[in-house]
């Protein structure tokens, strides 16, 4: 059961976004993802549930991220935007979340302090409550592995300190996260350095290649 990333990148337009990443996480370990704003972070997120183009090897728990559906169903992720319906109630928002993730979505609501808002429309919620719903599906079931971008925006000190200890029992019970933060959550998330690549030569572009002189 482990997490490897071996020169993984993302890229666009046929060249890499950042540097590769090379990287294991053993059950119970996350990461933080640092880095400046724009150097890829996102980015690499996406591209290990395969939204962006990518080269270089993932395996997860022995499955490759070309099984795409092995290796999905084994990973939550939650990006910028939340993944939520407006029209729908906060309940309802996790009862469909638990359709396709399993689980209890009272369970969930109790896990981010939603319950006085399980019959608010999403749409009528704060941002810190849209912030708490988008990530209270990661409280539905169990995933083995959490790619989570930038989870505490629009979050209050003490519903920062409740999805870190969200986290560290996820990470207690031999989960695995990636992590894109900006902030210190208080919890052992060794860093890991998303930067620019190196200047890549393409045969097909002069200027890059270094043919142009
Ligand atoms: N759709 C797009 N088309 C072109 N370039 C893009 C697109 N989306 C992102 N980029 C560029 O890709 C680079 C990486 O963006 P990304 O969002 O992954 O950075 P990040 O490290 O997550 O930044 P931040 O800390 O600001 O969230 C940036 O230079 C960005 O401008």
């Amino acid at each position: 059961m482990s997490l490897t990333l071996d020169a993984f990148q993302t890229l666009r337009g046929g060249l890499p976004v950042s540097a590769p990443i090379t990287l294991s996480l053993a059950p119970g370990q996350g990461a933080a993802l640092r880095g400046a704003n724009g150097a890829g972070k996102s980015t690499l997120l996406r591209g290990l549930i395969g939204l962006a183009p990518s080269r270089g090897s993932a395996q997860l728990n022995g499955v490759s991220h070309q099984e795409p559906d092995r290796w999905l169903e084994q990973i939550a992720h939650t990006a910028h935007a939340d993944a939520i319906k407006g029209a729908l109630t906060v309940h309802e928002n996790l009862a469909f979340w638990s359709r396709l993730y399993g689980g209890d979505p009272d369970r969930a609501l109790h896990a981010f302090d939603l319950e006085s808002l399980a019959d608010r429309p999403a749409a009528a919620c704060s941002a810190g409550q849209k912030r708490r719903l988008g990530l209270a599906r990661l409280a539905l079931a169990p995933r083995a592995l959490w790619l989570l971008d930038e989870p505490t925006v629009s979050l209050d000190v003490a519903h920062t300190a409740l999805f870190a200890e969200v986290l560290k029992s996820h990470l207690t019970n031999g989960g695995m996260a990636l992590i894109a933060t900006h902030i210190d959550l208080g919890l052992p998330l060794p860093p890991v350095e998303v930067a620019a690549p190196a200047p890549e030569a393409r045969e097909d572009d002069p200027f890059l290649s270094g043919d142009w002189a």
